[in-house]
């Protein structure tokens, strides 16, 4: 049951004790799936003790801790929250286990494996009804629950039905009420869904909409909480912010995956692990280039539970080293390839979207033909994604850039060592949104500084594409537009304050960077890097 929306590999079927409270006498049955969990350790119906759901998590203590804490006990009313953070951070499976370990009622629909409204809706109401649809729970099998206001009727009902809540009154918290939580996966999905604005603002306005305080509201993202800001309802979510692992967390989370041998594997991830932390940190990657090269390394081993001394853990280096430069290859160039598909074709691919690359050896091609205009827009956004406001006026000056060179001489260190600090902040918080006004500043900044990089470029090509800044500017709407379609640059909804439309940058600093380099300014690559 409740497996839709879920993926289904990763789920089992839950128990009917683990979905009742404790203390109840007689376990409600079943609403959604326990899921496995994706690390493959626990599948058992008991709670989860604290400590074990800690050290599943190496890396994930605070957040663990932080996400507790908002929860609450078990009769307290929450906040909505908002668990965002790269690709493989641990998001699903921590909040799953989480749930576990508390052991109370949740239903999991993943925008994965939705596609459109309607399976989104009826894979909630499924769990709740038990995929029982008949006259007498109000889900008739003929209805298709298409529309959000049938969708709000049929889930207050179904709720109210498994809270206690009163239907239609605003219940109060009083110790009676079975808390249930709704969660939602990979949210980010929806904004490339038909009318995708209408389902975000209901979903992010669940909480006003359904007022039911024993419903706590769970969204998970890959996307940064001011993609979705302005679709919140009078109650913002509560961002928990899952950052990037560091070599050491990855270095534990593999050594909980480790075969019986731990020094052998131990030894073979001091060697694997760090050449690999530059190329990718996504465990799902890490764990598929890992489990081949990993069976390479114990080739030469006759006895498996051999502890490896330091003359042996050199020959099996060396042994390993092809194989280790071939994994890392391959472990480089699919991903980017699928990330740059996946923005192509205007999907948001589950896996294959954010890249955190710090490797440097990228082609510096395109696979694709851009009009100069639109690089430099796509440059702009990226810089005014990445890049606080507060930065633009010492970066850019009010005469359109035209004296930034010389400006940038004297003050470059200044203004780098301030990007410095600033750099690690937006790195937490990931992209940031930004009015058409600043995108527009910046773009006429960098072109009037790159216009001499321009005329070379058309020469080159060998026809005129575009006559210097003012041919540059005429058409930036429509190479905005053409962005917008390719997914470079997103809409991230409309500042309630001003009503405008705001944007954000897709692309990742190895993609800026290919198309600097097919730009050559080095006014723009000062600041992309
Ligand atoms: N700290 C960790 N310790 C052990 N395993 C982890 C940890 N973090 C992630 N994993 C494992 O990495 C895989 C991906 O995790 P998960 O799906 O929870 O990430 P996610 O952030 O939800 O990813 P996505 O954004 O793609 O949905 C799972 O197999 C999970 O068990």
């Amino acid at each position: 049951m409740g497996t839709e929306g879920a993926t289904p590999e990763r789920r089992t079927t839950r128990s009917s004790s683990s979905l009742s409270k404790p203390s109840l006498d007689a376990p409600k049955p079943p609403l959604s799936t326990r899921p496995s969990l994706p690390n493959d350790l626990l599948f058992s119906d008991e709670p989860l003790s604290i400590d074990t759901l800690l050290s599943n998590f190496p890396g994930r203590g605070a957040q663990v801790l932080e996400i507790l804490r908002l929860i609450g006990p078990p009769n307290s009313p929450m906040l909505p929250l908002l668990l965002h953070g790269g690709v493989s951070t641990g998001k699903t499976s921590v909040i799953l286990q989480i749930l576990h370990h508390i052991n109370r009622p949740f239903v999991y629909t993943s925008c994965c494996s939705c596609h459109s409204p309607r399976i989104l809706f009826e894979s909630v109401l499924n769990q709740l009804f038990l995929h029982r649809k008949n006259p007498s729970n109000g889900y008739l099998s003929a209805r298709r629950c298409e529309r959000a206001s049938d969708f709000i009727n049929l889930l207050r009902d179904a709720l109210s039905q498994v809270t206690g809540s009163p239907r239609g009154k605003k219940s109060k918290l009083d110790g009676n009420g079975e808390m249930i939580y709704l969660i939602f996966d990979n949210v980010e999905l929806i904004r490339s869904w038909n009318k995708s604005s209408d389902i975000l603002a209901l979903l992010f306005r669940l909480f006003d909409i359904l007022n039911i305080p024993e419903v706590g509201l769970i969204y998970i993202s890959n996307a940064a909480p001011d993609a979705y800001y302005s679709m919140a309802g009078s109650v913002e979510p509560v961002g928990v912010y899952f950052p990037d692992y560091t070599v050491d967390d990855l270095f534990n989370i593999f050594m909980l995956r480790s075969p019986a041998n731990r020094k052998l594997y131990s030894s073979f991830l001091s060697v694997v692990l760090k050449p690999f932390f530059r190329v990718t940190r996504r465990i799902d990657e890490l764990a598929t280039a890992f489990d081949p090269l990993f069976q390479k390394y114990c080739e030469p081993l006759a006895d498996l539970n051999l502890v490896p001394d330091e003359s042996m853990k050199r020959r099996l280096f060396v042994r390993l080293q092809p194989h280790l430069s071939a994994s890392l290859n391959e472990t480089f160039r699919v991903p980017s390839e699928c990330s740059f598909e996946a923005n192509k074709e205007g999907t948001c691919s589950k896996k294959g979207n954010i890249r955190k690359l710090s490797g440097r050896e990228t082609s510096n091609e395109l696979d694709f033909h851009m009009s100069v205009s639109a690089k430099y827009l796509l440059i702009s956004a990226f810089l005014a994604s990445r890049n606080p406001a507060t930065l633009d006026a010492a970066l850019f000056d009010s005469t359109g850039g035209s004296n930034n060179r010389k400006q940038k001489k004297k003050s470059s260190q200044a203004i780098m060592d301030q990007k410095d600090e600033m750099a690690e902040e937006m790195l937490l918080k990931g992209p940031g949104s930004f009015p058409l006004e600043r995108l527009l500043a910046i773009f006429q900044c960098i072109t009037s500084v790159g216009e001499g990089t321009l005329e070379e470029e058309q020469l080159e090509d060998g026809m005129v594409i575009e006559s210097g800044n003012v041919g540059l500017m005429s058409d930036v709407l429509l190479q905005l537009s053409t962005l917008c379609n390719a997914n470079f640059i997103c809409k991230s909804g409309s500042c309630p304050l001003e009503g405008s439309t705001r944007y954000r940058s897709t692309v990742d600093e190895d993609m800026a960077l290919k198309v600097h380099r097919q730009v050559r300014d080095v006014f723009v690559a000062a600041l992309i890097t």
